[in-house]
């Protein structure tokens, strides 16, 4: 069985207002303003909700996850994940909210020197969760992905679409409430992204929110949804 998000009940998943994001210019070319990655990015993302992110090369659909992770903090405007007003949140109260998010991205980020099951494990060995039970909890996610007999493999053993479906079984072993996918099938073949793809469905299906970052429009065809478009850090249409 998939992965039921955990925790408490948050109605408005993400909340932007007026959000901006200044990368700091490279040393020795200083306009003193910086480089603007996002202007001005104002929408709510209802609990529950799928959404596509797209936009061109550069438009900013990395940094906009990077926010919602909670991985950096914006130049201005503000920025609400999981009910919990960034600016306001204690930073010793950030690790406890980064649980309830999962993340996958591209290149996969699987450890390479930890065969699948411990990939899939670590999470829970994080929060430390005791061993007997952890392992129930890995095998039924390894079933999910359809990754049982890769268990005992290293990443590098796998086929791109099976570590990509390795890293999510990881993202959602914690049961996410804000699942995140940063260009998830850039690096798969057409029937493994489907696949992928599928698996993201489903975690949607289940009540987890997602947010998918793409260029593949064929996808977006295949598996319609409202989407946020960023044109150059700002956006363009939110729905
Ligand atoms: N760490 C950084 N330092 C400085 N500038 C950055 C940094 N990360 C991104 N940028 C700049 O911010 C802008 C948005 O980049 P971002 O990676 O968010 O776009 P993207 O839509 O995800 O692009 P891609 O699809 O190519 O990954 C770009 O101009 C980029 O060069």
């Amino acid at each position: 069985m998939a992965p039921r998000p955990s925790g408490g009940i948050v109605r408005r998943m993400v909340r932007f207002a007026g959000v901006g994001l200044h990368y700091a210019d490279p040393p020795g070319r200083s306009s003193g303003a910086g480089r603007a990655a996002l202007q001005d990015l104002t929408f709510t993302l209802p609990a529950g909700s799928f959404h596509w992110l797209l936009g061109e090369s550069g438009a900013g659909k990395s940094s906009l996850l990077r926010l919602m992770q909670l991985a950096q903090r914006p130049t201005s405007g503000v920025v609400e994940v999981l009910g919990a007003d960034l600016s306001r949140t204690r930073r010793r109260a950030l690790p406890g909210l980064r649980r309830r998010i999962g993340v996958v991205w591209q290149d996969f980020r699987l450890l390479p020197h930890l065969t699948v099951r411990d990939n899939v494990a670590l999470p829970l060995r994080i929060a430390g969760r005791a061993e007997a039970a952890l392992l129930a909890d890995v095998a039924e996610m390894l079933r999910w992905a359809g990754l049982e007999s890769r268990a005992d493999a290293l990443p590098a053993a796998l086929s791109g679409g099976e570590q990509q479906r390795a890293a999510l079984a990881r993202a959602v072993v914690m049961r996410p409430a804000l699942l995140l996918a940063d260009e998830p099938t850039g690096n798969l073949d057409a029937a493994q992204a489907r696949r992928v793809l599928a698996l993201l469905q489903e975690m949607h299906r289940l009540g987890t929110t997602v947010v998918v970052a793409t260029h593949a429009e064929s996808l977006v065809e295949a598996f319609p949804a409202p989407a946020l478009r960023l044109r150059a850090g700002r956006l363009m249409s939110h729905g």
